[in-house]
């Protein structure tokens, strides 16, 4: 089958599922579509048979991070290929995977292939510090062109079976970590950080507040203000960083199935 058009919906609050997304959209298909969800809904939206679709998303605590799941669901296919990339910060992606290419299938795609790809830890910093890096890049130029491979082999996507995708159901269960960032007294209220949470736990009418029943640890309003009014208790984050961080010190490589 000859694909003529792909669109890729990424979620990414740091920006390192994009940094690896957007090369792999690239490489597929050049001037491929991107759609950032993040912050913003997903508008609904139907492909058909002959597109190609690729989700990406971070893994949160094994999973697929709620907001991301939510905001994939509203995409649905007719028989559409999909490729499935989760990326994840040198612990495990335990279920992710699993999760995104059960929830695209859910929704009407078959996934043609499903990569997961390291990249630097957005709350453990020290762990895959730099990833991904030019082999990590190298990886997903390769992914792409087994994929492309792939797809121009098949005469439809009817074609493909099921991806032997590690993972587990039920999922690893996943509350969410106590590490929440907070606003110290640089907040200027600017609100840049409550336009960019993407599971809207920043009120608008006052940004120096968090709600933490809502927050996801992603750390995005951290990475975005402009102050460095934002950030976790550091006595938490480095009591948690170091046996975390020499637990998972052995370098993990991308990994795929096509
Ligand atoms: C709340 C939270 C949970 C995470 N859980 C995991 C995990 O289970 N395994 C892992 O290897 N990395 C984990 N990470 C690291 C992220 O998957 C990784 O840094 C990812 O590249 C972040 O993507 P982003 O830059 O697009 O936000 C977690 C990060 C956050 C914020």
């Amino acid at each position: 089958m000859e694909i003529t058009k792909l669109t890729a919906f990424i979620f990414s609050p740091t920006g390192t599922t994009a940094m690896v997304a957007k090369p792999l959209a690239e490489a597929l298909l050049p001037g491929a579509r991107i759609v950032d969800l993040t912050c913003a809904d997903a508008e609904e939206e139907r492909f058909g048979p002959d597109e190609l679709v690729l989700f990406a998303a971070p893994v949160y605590g094994g999973r697929i991070p709620a907001p991301a799941a939510k905001r994939f669901a509203r995409i649905k296919g007719e028989g559409t290929p999909a490729l499935l990339v989760a990326v994840y910060g040198n612990r495990d992606y335990d279920d992710a995977l699993l999760e995104l290419c059960d929830l695209a299938e859910e929704n009407g795609f078959r996934p043609a292939g499903a990569g997961a790809f390291l990249a630097e830890h957005s709350i453990f910093h020290s762990v895959a510090r730099g990833r991904p890096d030019a082999a990590d890049l190298e990886a997903v130029r390769t992914f792409a062109g087994l994929a492309r491979e792939k797809l121009a082999r098949a005469a439809g996507a009817g074609e493909f079976g099921p991806l032997a995708v590690k993972g587990n159901r039920p999922y690893r269960e996943f509350s969410g970590v106590p590490l929440k960032p907070q606003a110290d007294r640089k907040c200027v209220k600017c609100g840049v950080c409550a336009e960019n949470c993407p599971a809207g736990a920043i009120p608008a009418d006052d940004p120096s507040k968090t709600d933490n029943s809502r927050c996801i640890s992603c750390m995005r309003c951290v990475k975005v203000c402009p102050v460095g009014a934002r950030r976790v208790n550091g006595l938490m984050l480095s009591v948690a960083e170091k046996p975390f961080a020499k637990k998972n010190s052995l370098r993990r490589e991308p990994e795929w199935v096509l």
